[in-house]
């Protein structure tokens, strides 16, 4: 069995970044980063905009204006001014060549065709010069940039329909087990429901990994095997749910063997979510957490996430810990670090009753694990502890 920090350490050493790319219409590459640098295929903005709505002028000595004509954001005209005239004008809107600046139109009197200025205005006021964000053939967005709506949004702006992108991992869930049955079906004596492909599903999701596929398997070793076999080859990462204790029908662990899976550690000092196993066959990474929900779900976080961080590439690998001041009194018995499940608000914490790995309840009105390490037996109220805070 291997300390906490141990393992950690042994899926950041045995975990790369994945590097394949893939298209994306940009709708759907949101969170995904770039795999090249994007160059500007236009000017942006493409003409010289009108920032206000108000009047174009070509700017004289005096504060008054002759109007002639108008120009609608959308408009292609090109009327031509002369010093001293003027056109009505609407934010977006093409500025003429031969305006060289906007006053916006609470600053402007009109008295039939004639306008004035409520003070002199300084050349290119109020116009958005062409190519005031980014030039043609120039940068646009860097590789490795992360497409945030802003960056979407920036890249619709110059037309772009479609991004190559880092590709995220496939992902396969494999549960276990011979008590499971789908929800929908009815209940009968002995049985359970399945809920752990659709937690993890679900996690995945909130981290938006979308390429996810579940299989399940009964506790049958050559059917075990041979849908691991499959999902080993055809997946970056393999998360596998229960099995992989030491009943005479937990599968896992011998068919993984048998795979020839290599085993980077098999149990971890810890509670929950000691017999979780990690391995890797050529560049797949493979999870077999424990059946127990609650702590498949906090091997995730603490293990399965920092695979998915290095996979990405990402620099922050841990979900974000910080201090806060226990409202509740705990006894930890025994010397296994613990996860506990947990409310973080404002600087405090309060750690819920209902810690059994098998328990779900409170993990469902958590936001945060506090972490509880080995030397420490007891906490009380006040007392400055660790909290992961989960991405929920
Ligand atoms: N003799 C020992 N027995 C056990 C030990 C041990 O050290 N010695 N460890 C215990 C601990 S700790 C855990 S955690 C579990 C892990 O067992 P497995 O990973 O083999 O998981 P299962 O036995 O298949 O299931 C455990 C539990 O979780 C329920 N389960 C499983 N899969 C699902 C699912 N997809 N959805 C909902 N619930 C699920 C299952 O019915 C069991 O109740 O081993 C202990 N035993
Ligand atoms: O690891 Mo088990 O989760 O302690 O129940």
């Amino acid at each position: 069995m291997i300390s906490i920090s141990e393992a950690i350490q042994l899926v950041k050493d045995n975990s790369s970044p994945l590097l394949k790319n893939t298209i994306k219409p940009i709708e759907k590459a949101g969170g995904y980063k770039l795999f090249n640098d994007v160059i500007s295929p236009l000017n942006m903005p493409p003409f010289r905009q009108s920032a206000m709505d108000g009047y174009a002028v070509c700017l004289h000595d005096s504060l008054t204006y002759t109007l002639i004509g108008e120009i609608k954001a959308g408009d292609s005209i090109q009327p031509s001014l002369k010093k001293g005239e003027a056109v009505r004008i609407f934010t977006g809107a093409p500025v003429p060549d031969t305006a060289n600046a906007v006053m916006m139109q609470e600053k402007v009197s009109v008295t039939g065709s004639k306008i004035t200025l409520e003070s002199q205005i300084p050349i290119h006021h109020n116009i958005r010069p062409v190519a005031e964000q980014v030039k043609k053939g120039a940068l646009a967005l860097s590789k490795n940039t992360k497409l945030t709506p802003a960056a979407i949004g920036y890249l619709a702006s110059l037309g772009i329909q479609n991004v190559t992108v880092f590709k995220k991992p496939t992902i396969a869930i494999v549960t276990t087990g011979n008590e499971l049955v789908e929800p929908g079906q009815t209940l009968t004596y002995g049985k359970i429901y399945e809920s752990n492909s659709k937690m993890l599903q679900n996690a995945l999701y909130n981290l938006k990994f979308y390429d996810v596929t579940i299989h399940k398997v009964e506790d049958d070793y050559n059917k075990t095997k041979a849908i691991l076999k499959s999902v080993i080859t055809e997946n970056d990462l393999v998360i596998i749910s229960g099995g992989i204790s030491v009943g005479d029908y937990d599968f896992v662990g011998k068919a993984l063997e048998e795979l020839k899976v290599e085993a980077l550690f098999y149990k971890v000092k810890q509670k929950p979510g000691k017999p979780l196993f990690f391995g890797k066959k050529d560049k797949t990474s493979i999870f077999a957490l424990p059946g127990n929900p609650a702590a498949a779900l906090t091997c995730f976080y603490a293990y399965v996430y920092i695979a998915l961080q290095k996979m990405m590439d990402n620099e922050d690998l841990e979900l974000p810990r910080i201090q806060a001041k226990s409202l509740t009194k705990f006894m930890k018995n025994g010397d296994r670090p613990q996860y506990l499940k947990a409310i973080y608000s404002n600087g405090t914490v309060k750690i819920l009753e209902g810690q059994s790995s098998a328990m779900l309840q409170t993990f469902s009105v958590s936001n945060a694990l506090v972490f509880v390490p080995e030397e420490i037996n007891k906490i009380e109220i006040g007392d400055l502890v660790d909290v992961v805070l989960l991405p929920v």
